[in-house]
């Protein structure tokens, strides 16, 4: 399996290559040059497999320059019950109106991002030791991919982690999550901005082609392609826990920010899962809810995007929307690029004219959540059904009853724990909300982190100094 560039300037490149580049040389992020296809015998064969048995099945279609034995290793180590708290490693669970929840969040730092960040670290280990190269990592985080990242990379052999973070935006559990640690390989960079601005210097650090190379940068953002492949995986786990035969559908309900997630559902569907709709919920910041509806995209700057209770999700500029849109126009790179120049200067673009194909091909709906629907949703849940869901979670749950339709299997996404977002919880709830052992007196611990406005140049600079 090869992989391309959605803008279709870069040569084929191996799944190992792949996975150390980041951002194409093109601007554009890689994709595989086709989807493998699962068929029915396939899916027969694999409804019964263990997490880490179906992780091996499904990623070794794409990581095909891996021998597999070696492969398989990496993936056996990753899904394990220490890491993930049960041998089911995403359980369900189902509310009293059918509605199911797939647990995500039962990793080292209670978000969705540590069922693919673990497998990452583990390959970058593997593949650096085999290549005898160093990986220096830029990434950007509004809140999870940063703590999820920074466990899985602490004290690596060969990996320097830089995250970019917005400045006092994120929850205090997810900034001392990240900041607490004190390891030499991590570094945390709170940007005066929000997540757009932290993603935008990942790219300007990426485009920068002879930084890039004198300084071995990478990425740990669904920028990269490992990212979303281990993501595909937890769709058919998904499907499986939630429906008994093969001959039924089921449609996911995805809270979307960087549009990483769901993409990597879209891939599922790509490949044959029996998938009935993709359903994105958006909080305020809902330029993706807009386009679903309209097929008009336009990204908001900074001054637009709404500092919320799901603030893991205040996106406006969603990377990983790149990948859909090339598959939506055909895989024609030369659109696509075309698309990107006006997004990059500012104006957006309309597909309104794809919007029957976006539904009925592909089977995207979206929808959005307030701050006071998130509150209503978590009460009534914890009220009828006796569990406590996140907010970001919430807003997914919110948009999934809203336009579930008659008889419709709907899968739920659990992409964080209440814990994590203490304040929101307490509000809705009047009590806090539970907090899984080992993370006690948290935010009391001592705290490292360096400030610095959204400018590329400094960012470079600090990682120049750093690396000496
Ligand atoms: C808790 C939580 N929910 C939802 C999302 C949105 O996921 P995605 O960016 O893959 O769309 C994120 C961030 O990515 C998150 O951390
Ligand atoms: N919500 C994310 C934003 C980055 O998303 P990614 O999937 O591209 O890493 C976060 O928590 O940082």
């Amino acid at each position: 399996m090869k992989y391309i560039s959605t803008r279709g300037g870069m040569a084929p490149l191996s799944f190992s290559d792949t996975i150390l580049m980041g951002l194409a040389p093109d601007g554009g992020l890689a994709l595989p040059e086709s989807y493998p296809q699962v068929g029915r015998a396939q899916l027969d064969a694999w409804r019964d497999l263990s997490y880490a048995e179906l992780a091996f099945e499904i990623i070794r279609l794409f990581a095909t320059d891996i021998p597999q034995a070696d492969l398989k290793a990496i993936l056996d180590r990753t899904y394990t019950a220490e890491v993930y708290g049960s041998v089911a490693i995403t359980p369900v669970k189902r509310l009293h109106d059918g509605l199911v929840i797939l647990e995500l969040s039962n990793g080292p730092t209670l978000a969705f991002k540590d069922m693919a960040m673990q497998f990452l670290g583990n390959l970058f280990e593997y593949v650096l030791a085999k290549k005898g190269e160093q990986l220096n990592i830029v990434g950007a985080t509004s809140g999870d991919t940063g703590s999820a990242a920074e466990y899985a990379m602490r004290g690596k052999q060969g990996i320097n982690v830089f995250m970019l973070s917005p400045d006092g935006l994120m929850s205090p559990f997810q900034r001392a999550q990240m900041y607490s640690l004190q390891d030499a390989n991590i570094h945390n960079i709170a940007i005066k901005g929000m997540f757009d601005d932290c993603q935008d210097i990942v790219k300007a650090v990426q485009n920068d082609h002879a930084f890039k190379s004198q300084y071995k940068i990478g990425t740990v953002n669904s920028i990269n392609w490992a990212r979303v492949v281990a993501q595909v995986v937890y769709y058919f786990k998904g499907y499986f826990n939630a429906t008994s035969s093969n001959d039924e559908q089921v449609s996911f309900c995805v809270p979307s920010g960087n549009f990483g997630n769901v993409c990597a559902g879209h891939i599922a569907r790509q490949m044959g899962l029996p998938v009935q709709r993709l359903i994105v919920a958006t909080n305020e910041n809902d330029v993706l809810d807009e386009f679903f509806k309209t097929g008009r995209y336009q990204p908001r700057g900074t001054a637009n995007t709404w500092v919320t209770s799901s603030p893991s999700m205040d996106i406006s500029k969603a990377s990983n929307f790149e990948r859909f849109v090339f598959d939506l126009l055909g895989r024609d790179g030369a659109a696509v690029a075309a698309l990107w120049a006006e997004v990059d200067a500012g104006r957006g673009f309309d597909l309104g004219d794809k919007l029957a194909q976006m539904r009925e091909q592909f089977g995207f709906v979206s929808g959005k959540s307030s701050h006071a629907d998130r509150l209503a949703t978590i009460r009534t849940v914890d009220a009828e059904d006796q569990v406590v869901v996140d907010t970001h979670t919430a807003d997914g749950i919110k948009v999934a009853r809203e336009v579930r339709l008659p008889g419709e299997t709907i899968v739920c996404l659990e992409t964080a724990l209440p814990a994590k977002f203490a304040d929101t919880i307490r509000e809705a709830l009047n009590r806090d909300a539970p907090r899984p052992a080992g993370f006690e007196g948290l935010e009391d611990l001592p705290q490292k982190v360096t400030v610095f406005n959204a400018d590329a140049d400094a960012v470079k600079a600090y990682v120049r100094q750093a690396l000496g």
